[in-house]
């Protein structure tokens, strides 16, 4: 199911960091007073942590039951355990270790130095089979329905380790790919697929800054995913791309505020 992506547009990129953490705060709650658990994706990337970092500072984060929450991550550099430069190393510093998550709800991907070390598609296969034993029969599909997919989406329209072009942003069958060669640093990296991405309830897409305008304008315009691979981004029920004003500064006209009925 494609959902027409929302645009919400913040002042800058604090007020979209605590507003993007209310946000998620509210609708892990919710999805704990639902169905007992939630499950959250988490992203890597400057606006990832800002959020992250928002949720640590809110006095609202006691509303969360962290031991029901299951954490997953869309992308992760494949570095060696303790990494500063890993995703959930990063994570953990800015959110992780200081609320009571159950250690068994929380999922990082393979690091390069751990069980199939230096094999980075040996890597990625096992987190899909992790990723499959946690999908429940209703989920439908190789992985759980994640609550909530946060995705910060790079100048070049890259989300998770899927960047333009690459063999990864074309995998249709695979849930995990190894990526090898990546433009951005680190080159070897690990990544769910958009079909994967696309097993979400909700998809978050993050961007500030000016340097994100081009490529928030280009994936929210008709681009292809191959060419823009956030724009193959989407959730089943939403698809919630949260910018600042300079990241929207060249959406198309009529996109945001949105075009009265
Ligand atoms: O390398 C990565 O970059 C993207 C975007 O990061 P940003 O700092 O430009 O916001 C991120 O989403 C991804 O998880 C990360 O591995």
């Amino acid at each position: 199911m494609t959902t027409t992506p929302q645009v919400v547009v913040h002042r800058d990129k604090d007020e979209l960091a605590q507003a993007a953490a209310a946000r998620l705060i509210t609708t892990v709650v919710e999805a704990q007073t639902a169905r007992g658990t939630a499950s959250v994706v988490l992203t890597g990337g400057r606006n990832g942590n800002a959020l992250l970092a928002a949720v640590a500072a809110s006095p609202a984060r006691s509303s969360v039951d962290w031991s029901r929450l299951d954490l997953w991550w869309g992308d992760e550099r494949y570095l060696p355990d303790g990494d500063p430069e890993r995703n959930v190393t990063q994570a953990t510093e800015t959110l992780l270790a200081s609320v009571p998550l159950d250690p068994a709800r929380v999922h990082p991907m393979p690091a390069s130095d751990g069980a199939h070390a230096g094999d980075v598609d040996a890597a990625a296969e096992a987190y899909a089979a992790e990723l499959a034993a946690a999908a429940r029969p209703e989920d439908h599909a190789p992985v759980p329905a994640f609550d909530v997919l946060l995705l910060g989406v790079g100048p070049d329209t890259h989300v998770a380790s899927l960047f333009p072009e690459h063999p990864g942003v074309r995998e249709t069958e695979r849930a995990v790919v190894g990526v090898h060669g990546a433009p951005k640093p680190p080159p070897t990296r690990v990544s769910l697929t958009l079909p994967a991405i696309r097993a979400a309830r909700e998809v978050w897409l993050l961007a500030a800054g000016a340097d994100k305008a081009q490529a928030a304008a280009m994936a929210l315009s008709g681009a292809g995913e191959i060419q823009a691979p956030a724009a193959g981004a989407y959730g089943t029920a939403r698809t919630l791309w949260l910018l600042d004003s300079l990241a929207a500064a060249q959406l198309p006209r009529g996109l945001y505020p949105p075009a009265s009925p």
